[in-house]
């Protein structure tokens, strides 16, 4: 049976509030009936005020799409790209509602989420799902762009930050990977098998240590350490956070940190709040010198990556059809984006999966259902 071929691409993001007065229905999107206690939610709420109540995020998405578009028109196919919020406006049911009216009938789904874990692959899924079930008859069929923790164009903005923050830091500065924490039940429970979360982090953690190694021929000793943690203290979360590492490290008389953001694809508001400012801040009063390396963002690699990923999938799509008439780009090819000299894939954990394997980043209040998966 001929599948129907893939006509745009989706990005499917967070969302985040854009101006003071969406910051509190924002923040009520995110944790309806996630039970994060009150006095988190305030606090949380005068990060975003700190910043005039605008995250970073959407415009971050805005680029992003306006790069991929251009690297699909210029290398094929030329598809258009949508993008829809989990969290806020464009949220994704409008964007599905739109993209049934536009005639799209099978769309590429790229979550701006790197890594395994139930907020940020499955909730993904449930959202998406919802939101076809709101549009209803006509809405396009969803497919999976695979995860790419470990694509080169993923991995190489980041080992450059870092070998180029250790050149500026004093000898001796450690490496500082830090991403989102999340319950350690939630890490237990990541994946197809489980602790997905955090053999990914450190799947990537290792490449970008190991290839800044190599480059600066320097060994740098390095950790992985959390930022962001909400919910109650009761409940174990994945650490040490960041902030009391950061106070270990300068008891232990190292000097300087180059504060690796890998959890995060582009900047967020946990990136301008508690890296920039909260872990700086801990940084300053301790002495310790502070560079934060960027995220990748619109980072003409990552950009080709993901145009990669919808070439290799509509290529793959194409092979099983021979008869075929998509034309466009050849898959793989490098334009004028300079080569990341990092291997196909990184890291030790192989090969990954578009649509999600059944049981994968379980839901542990209980199932419902999941686009882009077997369940
Ligand atoms: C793993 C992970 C990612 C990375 C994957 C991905 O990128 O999706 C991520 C991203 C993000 N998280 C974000 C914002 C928030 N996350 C919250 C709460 C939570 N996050 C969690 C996990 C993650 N979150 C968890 C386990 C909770 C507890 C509640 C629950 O179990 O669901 C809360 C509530 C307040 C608080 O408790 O902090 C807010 C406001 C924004 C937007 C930033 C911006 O506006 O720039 C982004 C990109
Ligand atoms: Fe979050």
């Amino acid at each position: 049976m001929r599948a129907v071929p893939i006509d745009a691409v989706l990005l499917v993001s967070f969302g985040g509030p854009e101006k003071p007065d969406d910051v509190v229905p924002f923040l009520e999107n995110v944790t309806r009936g996630r039970g994060i206690p009150r006095e988190r939610l305030a606090e949380v709420g005068q990060h975003y005020f700190l910043f005039g109540g605008r995250s970073p995020i959407n415009d971050q998405c805005r680029a992003l799409k306006a790069e991929l578009e251009e690297d699909l028109r210029a290398d094929g196919p030329n598809l258009p790209v949508y993008w829809g919020n989990r969290n806020w406006d464009p949220y994704l049911s409008d964007t599905l509602a739109r993209m049934r009216a536009d005639g799209v009938r099978r769309a590429a789904c790229l979550f701006t989420s790197a890594y395994a874990s139930y907020s940020g692959c499955r909730q993904y899924r449930e959202n998406l799902a919802d939101a076809l079930a709101e549009v209803g008859e006509g809405a396009p069929e969803l497919v999976r762009l695979p995860h790419y923790f470990n694509r080169p164009g993923f991995v190489a903005p980041f080992v450059d930050g870092t070998a180029e923050a250790l050149e500026g830091l004093p000898a001796g500065s450690r490496i500082v990977f830090v991403t989102h924490s999340v319950p350690e039940a939630m890490n237990d429970a990541s994946g197809p098998e489980g602790g997905r979360y955090v053999a990914e982090h450190r799947d990537v953690a290792t490449a970008v240590a190991g290839e800044v190694a190599a480059r600066t021929g320097r060994e740098a000793g390095w950790d992985l350490v959390y930022c962001s943690r909400s919910g109650p203290p009761s409940q174990p979360w994945l650490g040490p956070d960041v902030n009391d590492h950061l106070t270990a490290l300068a008891g232990q008389g190292v000097r300087g940190v180059a504060v690796v953001p890998i959890g995060f694809v582009s900047d967020h508001m946990e990136v301008l709040y508690d890296l920039d400012t909260e872990a700086r801040a801990t940084a300053d009063r301790l002495g310790l010198a502070f560079t934060r390396v960027a995220t990748p963002g619109i980072d003409p690699r990552f950009v080709r990556m993901v145009g990669d990923l919808v070439r290799e999938r509509v290529a793959a799509d194409d092979s099983e059809h021979d008869d075929s008439e998509r034309g466009g780009g050849e898959p793989g090819s490098v334009g004028d984006v300079a080569p990341t000299g990092l291997p196909e894939l990184t890291g030790s954990l192989g090969p990954t999966w578009g649509n999600c394997p059944a049981g994968c980043c379980r839901n542990l209040r209980g199932d419902r259902p999941a686009a882009c998966g077997t369940d």
